[in-house]
């Protein structure tokens, strides 16, 4: 029941649908005038049933691990692993880089890597940060987390926590 070129598709942060013009490449939330509304009622009625299953438990939330090396200039330059961390920041590069060379490898996990190298607490859990929503994790953490599809893997992520590689679970 929608005019030309136009389609439903499905946010699946909000997982809502949203309104989509093929041809002019725009999207907005409500329907676009010209909606014959009847049909699009019955329409998304059924889209609603065979809506997509969002992945999280709840809409808008990822679940990801990550493997994070501190330096003497993070926030809080201490950690489980070591009380005080004194590694310059340039030193934390390359021994995150040598982490990412290993996972990328297929040599070993992230996960298994961070239970032993990962100077945050959630290490002993593989690095696994359970779900966060938007406005949770500083911002550089966020953007590069919310980028990443399930399964992948960032680059080197640096926050004032310090370095880390993230992977998106769910
Ligand atoms: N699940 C949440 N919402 N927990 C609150 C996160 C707060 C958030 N944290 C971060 O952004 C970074 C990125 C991931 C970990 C992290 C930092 C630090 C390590 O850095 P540091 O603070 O010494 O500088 N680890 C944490 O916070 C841990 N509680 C994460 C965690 C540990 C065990 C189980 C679950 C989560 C922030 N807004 O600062």
């Amino acid at each position: 029941g929608l005019p030309p070129d136009w389609e439903v598709r499905h946010s699946q942060s909000k997982n809502l649908p949203y309104y989509f013009n093929s041809a002019e490449k725009i999207s907005r939330w409500e329907p676009p005038a010209g909606t014959d509304t009847e049909k699009l009622k019955t329409y998304m009625a059924e889209y609603h049933s065979k809506a997509p299953v969002v992945e999280d438990r709840q809409p808008g939330k990822i679940r990801a691990a990550h493997l994070l090396v501190k330096h003497r200039d993070s926030r809080r330059p201490s950690s489980w692993r070591e009380n005080q961390i004194t590694r310059g920041k340039e030193e934390a590069l390359e021994i995150i880089k040598a982490h990412e060379r290993r996972i990328q490898s297929g040599e070993i996990s992230l996960g298994q890597l961070a239970l032993t190298e990962s100077d945050c607490s959630s290490a002993r859990k593989q690095g696994d940060l359970g779900y966060f929503g938007r406005n949770d994790m500083q911002k550089e953490f966020e953007d590069a987390a919310f980028a990443l599809r399930p399964g992948e893997i960032s680059g080197v992520v640096d926050t004032a926590s310090g370095l880390h590689l993230i992977e998106r679970l769910e």
